[in-house]
């Protein structure tokens, strides 16, 4: 039988730990195997995904907050909620075209990286608070996420890489 045409990015392979001769297809870009043929091309990163995201975040703190403080007020007095509903209100003028990210986390982040337009530069797993990473890692680049609420406060985060 012709040797089947396989998707991009897969290498068959003899098994020599069978010994019968079975063959088995090795991911090119993750060094991952497995028995079946392949359908689609191989994704260039493992289940695990990326070892390392870059993303800008805005950040509203509330009374709550691990920091109650920003270079916006000494004293956050917010509740929980109007955060929320702050970073609802932001999400939507994001997605509506009202405003660009950037613009809205330079004037109301209440980050330091709000100088930044809320850059947060690359950071892998381990860095940053569990929720925060969760939802960051689980972006595709250009992708928004809805509200997520970390220690420091009710954050909407846009991965860029
Ligand atoms: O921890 C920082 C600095 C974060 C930062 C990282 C890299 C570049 C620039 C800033 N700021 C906190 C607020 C805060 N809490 C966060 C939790 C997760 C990600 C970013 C965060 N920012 C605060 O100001 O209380």
């Amino acid at each position: 039988m012709a040797d089947e045409q396989l998707p991009a990015g897969w290498e068959k392979r003899l098994s020599r730990s069978t010994g019968t001769g079975q063959h088995y297809y090795l991911n090119v870009y993750t060094k991952e195997s497995q028995w079946d043929v392949p359908d689609k091309p191989a994704e260039p990163s493992g289940s695990s995904g990326p070892e390392q995201v870059q993303c800008s975040h805005l950040l509203v703190k509330h009374r709550e907050s691990r920091r109650p403080s920003s270079w916006r007020e000494d004293v956050i007095t917010r509740t929980k909620d109007e955060a929320f509903d702050l970073v609802k209100s932001y999400r939507e003028q994001i997605v509506g075209g009202k405003a660009t990210f950037s613009e809205l986390a330079q004037k109301y982040s209440d980050c330091s990286s709000a100088r930044r337009g809320g850059d947060l530069g690359p950071f892998g797993r381990g860095a940053m608070q569990k929720p925060f990473e969760e939802a960051a890692f689980a972006l595709k680049p250009g992708e928004l996420s809805e509200a997520v609420s970390s220690d420091s406060g009710v954050h909407i985060i846009l991965r860029t890489i």
